[in-house]
């Protein structure tokens, strides 16, 4: 079965204003629906700045993304309704509950009350904050912080989620639970646009990836096609044949 295209990046830059010059250069991406597509890369290849353009957070200051349903075509405000974005930073309130957050959050994406009690308690529970979920998230772990953080971006339930870092300073534990709680919900139909520095991690979980460098799309497809090219047999030495081993700043 031929899969659908849900987003379509076209040549896109971005330079930021302070900046002399591009963060990201013509960046050209298809992500298929129901794709698990890693956006790998070294320190400051532009990940962070092509995750917030694609969210509509920042606007490119050339190119075009054009979201799909279905194959059509939707509009800016349809795409806020059904995208979910974990950002890097932890995007709560440390001095509110996970319950409260939750609670929160939902409201401003207007899901209905009784729904949302339901969608939370399940998160809670699927996540393993149920225990801790009337307690402030500023005393929380590491791990449980950035299960908090996942749950928030997940809680209307989005049909494209991305997730910067997700699992960035956390231990296996939580590492297992939130990848196997992503590729639950990819199973079940959400497509997924994620960055990280965890080779083995990304190659576990993603299907397509794309690898930029300064700011630059230096290989993309999918993950045993571009290590086969290659002739490499894991995702880390693809990453360092192609990036190679100097320091970025
Ligand atoms: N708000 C900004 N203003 C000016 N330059 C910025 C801004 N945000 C990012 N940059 C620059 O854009 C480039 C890409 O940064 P970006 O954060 O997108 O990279 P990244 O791949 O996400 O890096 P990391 O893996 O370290 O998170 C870097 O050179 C960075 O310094």
């Amino acid at each position: 079965m031929e899969t659908q295209v849900c987003i379509e990046i076209q040549q896109v830059s971005k330079r930021y204003k302070s900046s002399g010059e591009d963060s990201l250069t013509k960046v050209s991406l298809n992500i298929s629906c129901g794709d698990v597509f890693g956006l790998l890369g070294p320190n400051g290849a532009g990940k962070t700045t092509l995750i917030s353009i694609l969210c509509g957070i920042i606007p490119p200051t050339s190119g075009q993304v054009t979201y799909f349903v279905d194959g059509n075509i939707i509009t800016e405000n349809e795409r806020k309704s059904i995208i979910g974005f974990v950002p890097q930073e932890y995007a709560f309130y440390q001095e509110l509950t996970p319950r409260q957050n939750l609670d929160y959050f939902g409201a401003m994406y207007n899901i209905p009350k009784k729904e949302l009690e339901i969608r939370r308690e399940e998160l809670l529970e699927v996540l393993g904050l149920a225990k801790s979920a009337d307690k402030k998230v500023g005393t929380f772990s590491g791990g449980m912080k950035r299960r908090v953080n996942l749950a928030i971006g997940i809680i209307h339930n989005p049909e494209i989620l991305f997730l910067d870092e997700p699992t960035v300073g956390v231990d296996v534990q939580s590492r297992n639970a939130i990848i196997r709680y992503l590729q639950q919900i990819n199973k079940a139909g959400t497509t997924i646009i994620y960055t990280s520095h965890h080779m083995s991690e990304a190659e576990e979980f993603c299907k397509h990836i794309a690898l930029i460098d300064h700011g630059k799309v230096i290989a993309k497809g999918e993950l045993a096609g571009l290590k086969a090219e290659n002739q490499v047999s894991d995702l880390q030495s693809l990453f360092i044949n192609l990036t190679g081993e100097e320091y970025r700043d």
